[in-house]
């Protein structure tokens, strides 16, 4: 089944003069449950097209369907909504809220939606995380590998469709880099949860199941690596 399917996307930065095609008529699908790497050299796009993705920044043209649903048909206030429950998004410095704890930086997206907090499932991906003692605890009293911990928790609070991480162990020593790795193929692989990574590190790009390789605003290339 089709979870993500993007059709003749282009996003152009600038106006008149000084404009910079980021992205140049992409199209590719990904069925659920998938792990990807992005793969490309610096300024190919990924970021561009990762943020397209998730429902962050509008393609100046194509489409973005996500299980089924036209993601720039909705309007801000729907979309942001759909965003908070089928999108879960990681970047590479975290961005945590520093005046909410672990706690609520996790629970955060689920309280914007007046959820209910399940204890239980709480305390799970806090053991998951390894940031049982830590709950209280403000953005800055934790280490690096903690706080991208954390991010992921909130990522993967909601049970979210499409896990979008950008770089997520780029600011990690090659010890939590394999942590939150790992911790994104358990839940990607435990849950059936489709994961798109981009990445700068082969090593890591060889683990996902497929490889896109974007250069100049282009997919160049896309391999299964593992069916
Ligand atoms: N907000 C913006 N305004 C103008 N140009 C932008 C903007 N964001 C990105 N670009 C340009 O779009 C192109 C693609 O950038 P993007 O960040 O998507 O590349 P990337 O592959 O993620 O690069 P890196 O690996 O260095 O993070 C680059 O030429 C960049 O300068």
């Amino acid at each position: 089944m089709e979870i993500l399917k993007v059709e003749n996307l282009s996003k152009i930065y600038g106006k008149g003069d000084i404009q910079v095609k980021a992205l140049d008529d992409v199209s590719f699908s990904v069925k659920k449950g998938e792990f990807v790497a992005i793969v490309g050299a610096s300024g190919s796009g990924k970021s561009t097209l990762l943020h397209v993705l998730g429902g962050v920044d509008r393609p100046t043209n194509g489409k973005v369907f996500i299980d089924g649903t036209d993601v720039y048909e909705m309007n801000e206030s729907k979309l942001a909504i759909f965003r908070r429950r089928q999108i879960g998004l990681i970047y590479q410095f975290y961005n945590l809220i520093p005046i909410l704890n672990v706690e609520e930086n996790i629970t955060l997206p689920l309280l914007l939606d007046e959820g209910e907090v399940d204890k239980d499932q709480l305390s799970d991906i806090l053991a998951t995380l390894n940031l049982s003692n830590r709950l209280h605890h403000l953005p800055n009293e934790l280490s690096g590998g903690q706080q991208q911990r954390v991010s992921i928790g909130r990522a993967l609070f909601n049970k979210p469709a499409l896990v979008l991480a950008d770089e997520p162990t780029g600011n990690l020593d090659s010890k939590n880099s394999k942590e939150i790795i790992d911790l994104l193929k358990y839940s990607n692989k435990q849950y059936n949860q489709t994961l798109i990574i981009i990445t700068h590190d082969h090593q890591i790009a060889l683990q996902a199941d497929r490889m896109i390789t974007l250069d100049d605003g282009h997919v160049i290339k896309d391999e299964v690596i593992r069916g």
